[in-house]
């Protein structure tokens, strides 16, 4: 996966799957707002199904794993067919596992010694979690002195309001968020509002 093509996801909607079919409903609803990529976390017992269900009822939709905290994990991932796998954070075991597997990975880093780690096992993306609550835009402008080559997602805590900040800086190659994937919003099956938000995300301005 390039950078090319992380940068055309532009927002990456991390989903909390409760329910398989609302969750392919909410997949369609982002793909007609014109997202090209979902990250399905594997934080519920219907992630898995979710993720197939997805990946074959929009096959146009990139379907990305995320909450990927173990090895064990990762294998499971990997065996279910998809291409992206992502993490909070980072594990020596994970990292090691990561770099081996027929996938691509995206650690979550927090910390600069941790993107100092990332970029050791050659791994040059990476998702700054919990963003906001790290600091934000100024994290991420703090890090782009000694990190000249190292790109982010970040993700935690960015809203409607905030995110195009997040994407004008030059170290972010996408951004992920829920706010355009709320429970209250598919509890709801506010599914045209889901698509609006998805449109406004993935218009450049
Ligand atoms: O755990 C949270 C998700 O990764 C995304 O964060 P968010 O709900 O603050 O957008
Ligand atoms: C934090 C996040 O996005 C993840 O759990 O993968």
């Amino acid at each position: 996966m390039t950078v090319d093509d992380l940068s055309a996801f532009r927002v990456l909607p991390v989903v909390t799957a409760r329910e398989v079919d609302a969750t392919v409903r909410l997949a369609r609803a982002l793909h007609a707002g014109g997202m090209r990529a979902i990250e399905i976390t594997l934080r519920t017992p219907e992630a898995l199904a979710a993720i197939a269900a997805v990946r074959e009822s929009v096959p146009d939709l990139l379907v990305a794993a995320g909450t990927v905290t173990s090895a064990a994990e990762l294998e499971q991932v990997v065996a279910a067919g998809v291409p992206l796998a992502l993490s909070p954070g980072c594990t020596d075991e994970l990292l090691a596992a990561a770099v081996a597997a027929p996938i691509e990975f995206i650690p979550g880093v927090a910390t600069a010694s941790e993107v100092m780690r990332v970029r050791d096992a050659g791994l040059r993306v990476s998702k700054l979690f919990p963003a906001v609550p790290l600091g934000g835009v100024a994290i991420l402008k703090g890090l782009a002195g000694p990190f000249p080559d190292m790109l982010f997602c970040p993700t935690g805590g960015l809203t409607r309001d905030n995110f195009r900040d997040f994407l004008d800086l030059p170290n972010v190659v996408c951004c992920g968020g829920s706010w355009m994937v709320s429970d209250k919003l598919v509890d709801n099956a506010r599914w045209q509002d889901i698509e609006r938000l998805a449109a406004e995300a993935m218009a450049v301005s």
